[in-house]
């Protein structure tokens, strides 16, 4: 009997306005499982990904990760703030810009939300705190502001203060794309990490040599709809719709795409 997936998600509809963004999306992520999103802007990838912790509230369709489950549409009730709150708290979002507080340090950056939310005393959310830090390679950083750090750091305190959550998965909106080149490596490796120590990841990416590497599967989106999906490596290797390969061909011809050995 196959394993029930981590996370599920049926028949998903999202509009803004009359813009129909997500169209009945169907995406099943098995536990330890890592799903890497591509796709063209404005395909939907995002708002997937936000209606997955529910920072946007679908129109229609369920979504489910772990044992919470949701129903959107044909009356049904919308989770209230407390609900919403502990549901977010098992997924940790990354996203594309830190969103990290600039009047706290790094420390107390990723102490804020076992504190605030899942009402950790001090000590204990400091000592939790610590150990996330360190395992992003930044221990020695504890003290400083946000402002004092790199790019790559910033964007490794934001994946401690989702971790320090104690997450069941992770959700990666472009966690790369606001950074130098030359610090994106670092926070490949950090997500690379996470991947090979089994925790389940939906990560939406332009970075396609790293999900060829790192993803088990790969979903490739177009206007609101998943155009084809399949093992990353099938996908990206031997893409079967028409619109994958011209979305693929590009990254080819323009030279975004490096040899996957350049990145492990
Ligand atoms: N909060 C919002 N209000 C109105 N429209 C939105 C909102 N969020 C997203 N959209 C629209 O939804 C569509 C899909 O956006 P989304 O960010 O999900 O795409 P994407 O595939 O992640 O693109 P990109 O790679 O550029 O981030 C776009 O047309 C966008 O303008």
């Amino acid at each position: 009997m196959s394993e029930t997936p981590k996370i599920e998600i049926r028949s998903l509809r999202k509009s803004f306005g009359s813009n129909e963004v997500l169209k009945n999306i169907n995406l099943d992520v098995t536990k330890g499982g890592v799903v890497a999103l591509i796709g063209p802007s404005g395909s939907g990838k995002s708002t997937l990904l936000r209606c997955i912790n529910l920072l946007v509230v679908p129109d229609g369709g369920s979504v489910r990760v772990g044992d919470t489950r949701f129903a959107f549409g044909d009356g049904a009730k919308l989770p209230d703030v407390k609900t919403l709150a502990r549901f977010r708290a098992t997924t940790g979002m990354v996203f594309q810009h830190f969103n990290l507080f600039p009047h706290m340090t790094t420390l107390q950056n990723v102490m804020e939300g076992p504190v605030t939310v899942r009402r950790m005393a001090k000590a204990e959310a400091e000592t939790l705190a610590r150990a996330q830090l360190a395992k992003v390679g930044l221990a020695e950083k504890a003290d400083q502001y946000p402002a004092t750090l790199s790019g790559g750091q910033k964007q490794r305190v934001a994946i401690a203060r989702a971790l320090a959550m104690e997450p069941d998965v992770m959700l990666f909106d472009e966690a790369t794309s606001a950074l130098d080149p030359e610090l994106v490596g670092e926070v490949l490796n950090v997500i690379q990490q996470l991947a090979s120590e089994g925790m389940t990841m939906v990560i939406v990416t332009h970075e396609i040599a790293f999900a060829r590497e790192v993803a088990d599967r790969l979903i490739f989106m177009r206007d609101g709809v998943v155009v084809e999906e399949g093992p990353a490596r099938q996908v990206i290797d031997n893409p079967q719709e028409a619109a994958t390969r011209a979305f693929l061909s590009h990254f080819h011809r323009t030279g975004a795409l490096p040899p996957a050995n350049a990145i492990s």
